[in-house]
């Protein structure tokens, strides 16, 4: 009786995992070809950008320490954080020449001269004010997406690089990587006129445990009582989400305006509509999440449509598209597909390169796009009723 039930479970137990590791198994193989070649301080250009980091953070490996390791022209000079023994490991595990501990650690590597960049990779709660505190130091910034938690902290980051006349770059990694370039490239293939009237669609659904299971208790028809703490934290969960939609749409379509038609939200999965102004046309997207869902458990994609003339063009996995990514076009009923790697960099390490490079530049106005993006999410969250203001309105 216990062989035959063993057994039994044998079968479906091998049959998963295989299943798992032939899913897993080509992002060992991107993981592996990242290359790994390292620049030594030494070996740095002169006039390298100088980079100094708020908070020792896990994000700021990958986003910037890792990414200038492999980089001649940027430097991290500095690291603080509000522990003295955390900020010293750290420092030492990274091999940053300086860091500085404790209560006034942020406020000491603002005031250092061999920093001329600092990467805010804080919680988006505290971007703000870290923002601000950086550009009155006379610090260009690079900071880490969603740039603001609104269109009204949007404003104040832009009037205050306006008077400093120091650059905000938000870390919208996903648009540096050659499949992100290479979609919007394709959107205007053919002039205007196969994609002018083209609609969008665009997802990034993952699985959410406390979603799931609020849904659950939803659907049994428990009642769901989330206290203020919980709402504070769900607002900035889907702040963060909607960031990554609402971003690549905007950028990928080169929008100026963007009106929200209609913003809905059923239980725990959320869905809105957008109308697009973009320089020669007008057009709608679907944006949409599924937290709470098992049958789409994690998709982060864009496609572009139009009907009448069989075209269309889809981008997979547009948020971490250097672990694998797709991108596919039809064109009069035929399919092709590509997948850009390069030298298998991460979008951090290209995105990085365009930081050095916007430095250098000095442009200002081009990088304010996170001004647009927070107006828009600030719209759907407040027509979803998880914005400011707690009520649920259709916008049409
Ligand atoms: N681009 C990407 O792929 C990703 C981007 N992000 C973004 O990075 C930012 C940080 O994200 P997240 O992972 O949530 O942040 P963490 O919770 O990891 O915090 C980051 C750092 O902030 C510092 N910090 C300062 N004050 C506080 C405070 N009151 N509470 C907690 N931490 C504090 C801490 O540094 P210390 O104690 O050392 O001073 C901490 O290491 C967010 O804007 C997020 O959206 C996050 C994940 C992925
Ligand atoms: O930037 C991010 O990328 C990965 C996601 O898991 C996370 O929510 C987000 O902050």
């Amino acid at each position: 009786m216990r062989l035959s039930l063993v057994v039994s479970c044998l079968g479906p137990g091998l049959a998963l995992l295989a299943a798992a590791l032939w899913s897993i198994w080509p992002v060992i193989l991107r993981l592996r070809r990242i290359p790994q070649v390292l620049v030594y301080p030494e070996n740095k250009d002169k006039d390298a950008l100088r980079i100094g980091i708020l908070g020792a953070s896990f994000i700021a490996r990958a986003a910037v320490i890792h990414a200038a390791d492999k980089r001649q022209d940027v430097l991290v000079t500095a690291v603080a954080a509000r522990s003295e023994s955390k900020a010293k490991s750290y420092a030492q595990q990274h091999r940053i020449p300086a860091f500085h501990g404790g209560a006034t650690a942020y406020r000491e590597l603002l005031a250092r001269e061999d920093v001329d960049a600092v990467y805010v990779g804080l919680p988006t709660a505290l971007h703000l004010e870290w923002t601000l505190a950086a550009l009155n130091a006379g610090k260009h910034v690079l900071l880490e997406k969603p740039a603001v938690l609104s269109a009204e902290e949007a404003h104040q980051v832009v009037k205050t690089m306006r008077e400093t006349q120091l650059l905000v770059f938000e870390a919208a990694h996903h648009r540096y990587h050659p499949a992100a370039r290479r979609f919007k490239q394709l959107m205007t293939f053919g002039g205007d006129s196969e994609m002018a009237s083209a609609s969008f669609d665009v997802r990034f659904s993952m699985l959410d445990p406390p979603s799931l299971l609020n849904s659950i208790k939803d659907t049994l028809g428990l009642s769901v009582s989330l206290s203020s703490e919980d709402r504070r934290r769900e607002r900035i969960k889907n702040l963060d989400r909607w960031w990554y939609c609402v971003d690549m749409l905007l950028w990928s379509t080169g929008a100026y305006e963007a009106e929200v038609v209609f913003a809905k939200e059923e239980r725990f999965s959320i869905s809105a509509t957008l109308k697009l102004q973009l320089p020669n046309r007008s057009t709608t997207a679907t944006l949409s999440m599924a937290r709470d869902s098992w049958r789409d458990p994690f998709t982060w994609s864009i496609s572009a449509g139009n009907r009448s003339s069989e075209t269309s063009l889809r981008l997979q996995n547009f948020g971490f598209p250097f672990i694998w990514h797709r991108l596919d076009l039809i064109r009069n009923g035929q399919q092709t597909s590509e997948q850009l790697y390069g030298a298998g960099e991460t979008t951090f390490e290209h995105q990085l390169g365009y930081f050095r490079e916007a430095v250098r530049r000095g442009s200002l106005d081009k990088d304010a796009s996170f001004l647009l993006t927070a107006q828009t999410i600030d719209l759907i969250l407040e027509a979803t009723g998880t914005g400011q203001f707690s009520i649920t309105r259709d916008l049409t």
